[in-house]
């Protein structure tokens, strides 16, 4: 079985011995928001925090994959990149009408102002950002076995300047920020556990 594969299901068999012990659900907030650059752990870390808490996971990708029955790179190669951001704006809506649900973003999400106001302006919303330098993102998804599979990642150089022209949104949104680096993906929830429930 490939290292990749392995990490899953050890991970898998760690939240499902720990199941059976929920984590008190954030008192203050009903949705959970991941944001990040691609590789961050959005949609790792959304799926594990959502089991944790008891709660729904979204993944807003998964989202637009099941309402229009293409997959995101499939969507980009047809239809191009204004496409997608108008049906990731429409399911971003959609989702943050949830309760008890915690919501993986794409990367891209924060660059389009609608989105923004949207998620500042969702009452009882906490966003938190993953944080991690575009070096070791850029190593993360290149480990994933679906590595060719995020168009905006085929261009390093203009995938780094969209690094660059993204981060201040992804701070500007943040209520708590959670430096990934180096950390694994368990110590990652260990962290965003810690600041979400504190
Ligand atoms: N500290 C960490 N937190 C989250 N994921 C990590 C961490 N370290 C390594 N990873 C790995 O990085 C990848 C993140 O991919 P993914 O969850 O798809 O990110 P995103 O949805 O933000 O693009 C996964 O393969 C995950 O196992
Ligand atoms: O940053 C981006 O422009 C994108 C990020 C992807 O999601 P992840 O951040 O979950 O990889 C996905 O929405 C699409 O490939 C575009
Ligand atoms: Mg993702």
């Amino acid at each position: 079985m490939a290292a990749a594969a392995l990490i899953e299901v050890s991970m898998e068999k760690t939240m499902s011995s720990q199941s059976a012990r929920l984590a008190p659900a954030p008192a203050a907030f009903d949705r959970l928001v991941l944001t990040g650059f691609m590789g961050s752990g959005k949609t790792t870390i959304g799926a594990l925090l959502a089991k944790h808490l008891g709660w729904t996971f979204l993944d807003l990708d998964h989202e637009i994959e099941r309402r229009t029955g293409q997959t995101v790179p499939g969507l980009f190669a047809q239809h191009g990149e204004s496409h997608f951001r108008r049906l990731e704006s429409s399911a971003l809506a959609s989702v943050l009408g949830r309760r008890h649900v915690v919501i993986a973003l794409g990367g891209g999400v924060p660059e389009e102002l609608g989105n923004r106001l949207l998620l500042e302006q969702t009452p009882r919303t906490a966003v938190v950002y993953l944080e991690a330098p575009f070096e070791e993102l850029l190593e993360r998804c290149l480990r994933q076995p679906n590595a060719t599979e995020r168009p905006n990642l085929a261009d390093t150089v203009l995938a780094a300047q969209r690094f660059a022209r993204r981060q201040r949104h992804y701070e500007h949104l943040a209520r708590f920020r959670v430096v990934t680096t180096g950390r694994t993906a368990l110590e990652t929830l260990d962290d965003v556990l810690a600041v979400a429930l504190r």
